[in-house]
């Protein structure tokens, strides 16, 4: 497959390329970043997009108008956003594949979690990252609150418990239906989450660090390779690894 990238100058976009040139069956056509033509991209079968918030939406939208396919890395995506995909695509052939996380240990992270939602009354998120991330709460611990919410709602489970009343400062964090989610930007750091359940007198914590951004590759090549068997928009690669 012929594959290109946009955002290939970023921290992700190299590591994407690197991991394309050394796949024997994947060949890197178009490496594109910041105002760059984006001409050469029409010469791909998939396009990996790692950029920034406020640029994806637009990246994509190129795409789909150029009947390309595209895998996309970039966080910062809610609602509104993946509606507006989704109306973008309606009618064309072209698909997109958006995961917040493509490392294994993360969607594991995100798996177990949705599986230990029923069975806590508390449960809070804490993401650690790098403090070039323009981007808070990471992806992942949206993705990861939102899959708690539903898994709760789902089993009946009713609001975490929490008595604050006064919180001047935000010290409770964000809340991300109705899950609170705290982030934390520490130089040294890469990427880590932390998913803390507690019920009385016991306390699961679910902790997944990734310390190197080769632990993303195996998965932006699996979705690369997959993207032809899909349609419209998936979310997350769960489905690929047969966990969804
Ligand atoms: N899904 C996953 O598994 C992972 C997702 N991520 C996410 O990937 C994204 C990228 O992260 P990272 O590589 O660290 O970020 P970087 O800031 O290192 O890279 C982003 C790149 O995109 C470029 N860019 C900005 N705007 C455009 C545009 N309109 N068109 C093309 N390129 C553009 C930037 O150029 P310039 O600097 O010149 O503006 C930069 O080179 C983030 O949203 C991050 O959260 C990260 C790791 C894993
Ligand atoms: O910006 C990063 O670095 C990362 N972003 C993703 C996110 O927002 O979840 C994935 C990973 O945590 C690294």
């Amino acid at each position: 497959m012929k594959v290109g990238v946009i955002g290939s100058k970023g921290r992700m976009g190299v590591e994407v390329c690197n991991a394309v040139r050394a796949a024997d069956d994947l060949e890197l056509v178009a490496a594109v970043d910041a105002g760059d033509d984006f001409g050469p991209l029409l010469d791909a079968d998939v396009v990996v997009e790692f950029t920034v918030p406020d640029a994806s939406m637009g990246n994509i939208a190129w795409c789909i108008d150029h009947g390309l396919d595209v895998v996309v890395g970039t966080t910062g995506f809610d609602d509104a956003k993946l509606d507006q995909v989704r109306a973008w695509l309606d009618g064309t052939s072209s698909r997109v594949l958006i995961a917040s996380n493509y490392s294994i240990g993360a969607i594991l992270m995100m798996e177990f979690a949705r599986q230990a939602a029923p069975h806590f009354e508390s449960v809070e998120i804490i993401e650690l990252h790098h403090p070039h991330k323009v981007d808070a709460p990471s992806g992942t611990a949206a993705t990861t609150a939102r899959k708690i919410a539903t898994a709760r709602a789902a089993s009946g489970l009713g609001e975490v418990p929490d008595a604050t009343t006064h919180d001047p400062h935000g010290a409770r964090g964000a809340d991300i239906d109705g899950i609170r989610v705290h982030s934390v930007r520490q130089r040294g750091l890469f990427a880590n989450q932390q998913v803390l359940f507690g019920n009385p007198g016991e306390a699961l914590t679910i902790t997944c660090n990734s310390f190197d951004r080769a632990s993303y590759m195996p998965g932006v090549l699996t979705a690369v390779r997959a993207i032809k068997g899909l349609s419209g928009l998936t979310l997350g690669i769960e489905g690929l690894l047969g966990l969804a």
